[in-house]
């Protein structure tokens, strides 16, 4: 990453906790992937070489960031979605400062919907948003990730783990796919199809 949109970053993440420590409702504040997890994350997309990678929960663009420079290196593209559409015009201009414009297809959306009708496959998923939902995602995530050694990555497992306990005992179930609970940021599953 160059030195650049590293300090880029540093200082949004800053910024953004800044934000959210000023917040008192959950629901106003940005909640950002940890760092130490959009490393391993930028990590994993370029070790696989992913070019299809989409973000479950946009927010206000700093996880977009980090894998939006990931997909350039792999000569990908990143789908990102977002229900909300203020918080989809802060991170648009979050991209288009960063110069990622051209990495990033941007969309407002519930999930649940794009993810029952999406017909294609994805690489790596990066699943960050309402997790009540998830269980309900399962088999359209498993649809979309159906090549062997497609990789999910979900966040908030440790912080949340109650509410994604279900969830867990789902993938973990699933034969064809292997997993791994890491004490990393919030905590980050990983799933591989295999
Ligand atoms: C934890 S934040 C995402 C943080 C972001 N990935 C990052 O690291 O910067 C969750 C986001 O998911 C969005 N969201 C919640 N439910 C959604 C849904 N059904 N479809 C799309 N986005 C949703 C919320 O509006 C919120 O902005």
């Amino acid at each position: 990453m160059e030195a650049k949109l590293k300090a880029y970053l540093d200082q949004f993440y800053a910024d953004n906790c800044a934000h959210d420590a000023a917040q008192t409702e959950r629901i106003a504040c940005w909640r950002n992937l940890h760092p130490d997890s959009a490393t391993l994350l930028a990590l994993l997309v370029r070790a696989k070489q992913a070019r299809k990678v989409l973000e479950i929960g946009t927010s206000n663009g700093y996880a977009t960031l980090w894998l939006a420079d990931a997909v350039r290196d792999t000569g990908g593209l990143l789908h990102t979605l977002e229900i909300d559409k203020a918080r989809q015009k802060v991170a648009k201009q979050h991209v288009d400062e960063a110069g990622f414009a051209d990495d990033v297809r941007m969309e407002v959306c519930d999930a649940g919907e794009f993810l029952r009708t999406y017909p294609k496959y994805y690489d790596v998923v990066l699943l960050d948003a309402d997790r009540s939902q998830y269980t309900a995602y399962w088999p359209d995530l498993q649809r979309l990730l159906a090549k062997p050694g497609s990789l999910l990555v979900v966040d908030n497992v440790l912080s949340h783990a109650n509410e994604v306990r279900d969830f867990i005992t789902q993938v973990e179930a699933d034969k064809n796919f292997s997993s791994t609970v890491l004490d990393i940021g919030s905590g980050l599953l990983l799933a591989t199809r295999t």
